[in-house]
């Protein structure tokens, strides 16, 4: 079974005059394991297909099953064990007054997971920042080691799918590298399946094995990253935008 089917995904805002359709007619499954990415220009949809999964986009149709789940309206809260999401903004999705101990052990806490204490502190050396930045505030961390803990955070309740939010294009070109690498090791280390968000076709060319590109809220194309790499996409749209982006996706 895919860990991701989305049929017939459509999704808006507003109503009568005011609505605006942000997802139309979206397809996609991604099998146990993979590791799929949304790309396109800015407002195409991206980011509301991670948010309708999520049970973040109020208003949409279509069928999707999630983590052997058929999403309806609302979500389980073993849902939300299993699927967590990661967002591109470190300094925003972390609490400013809460340490890096209370913010991995509130989740834990709240799912009922033993040993926490034990559990904190793999998780710090599975991130790569190690014991000594448990009772760590976040205006006490940089940049790629607050992303380093929003994906300790993510991982605590040992889930089967991280939605990736843009996860690198917050930070220093000099971590990005860093933090793509470290997602593709915990896909491997546990088991994961990616759905990821990102402007650019250079990082989900590093981390996807397939790729959808989207505009004005469809997909134009779905291919596979070698495809991408050897600039061989059937549509219009993708070759112009792999060519403006020859560079990075090689
Ligand atoms: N809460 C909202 N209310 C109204 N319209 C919204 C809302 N959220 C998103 N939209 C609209 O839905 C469309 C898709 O937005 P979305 O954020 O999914 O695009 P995106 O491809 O992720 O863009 P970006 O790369 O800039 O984040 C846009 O036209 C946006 O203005």
């Amino acid at each position: 079974m895919s860990a991701i089917d989305i049929r017939h995904l459509d999704v808006w805002f507003g109503t009568g005059a005011q609505r605006a359709d942000a997802v139309k007619d979206v397809s996609f499954q991604v099998a146990d394991g993979e590791s799929f990415g949304l790309v396109g220009e800015s407002g195409s949809g991206k980011s509301t297909i991670l948010r309708a999964i999520a049970g973040l986009a109020p208003t949409w149709s279509g069928e999707m099953a999630v983590a052997g789940e058929t999403l309806g309206p609302s979500r389980s809260k073993d849902f939300y064990r299993k699927v967590q999401m990661v967002f591109q903004d470190p300094y925003a999705s972390l609490h400013p007054r809460h340490t890096v101990d209370r913010v991995l052990s509130e989740a834990m806490t709240l799912h009922g997971v033993p040993d926490i204490d034990t559990r904190i502190g793999r998780l710090l050396d599975d991130v790569g920042l190690g014991a000594g930045f448990r009772f760590r505030f976040p205006h006490q961390l940089s940049g790629g080691q607050r992303q380093r803990v929003a994906i300790a955070r993510a991982l605590a309740c040992d889930p089967q799918i991280l939605l990736l939010d843009e996860p690198t294009s917050a930070l220093d070109v000099s971590v990005q590298a860093e933090i793509l690498n470290l997602l593709a090791d915990l896909r491997r280390d546990h088991d994961l399946t990616y759905v990821m968000v990102s402007h650019d076709l250079g990082v989900v060319g590093h981390l996807c094995e397939r790729i959808a590109v989207m505009k004005e809220g469809r997909f134009v194309e779905v291919l596979g990253v070698d495809e991408m790499r050897l600039l061989e996409a059937q549509d219009p749209y993708t070759r112009h935008l792999l060519e403006s982006s020859v560079h990075s996706v090689r």
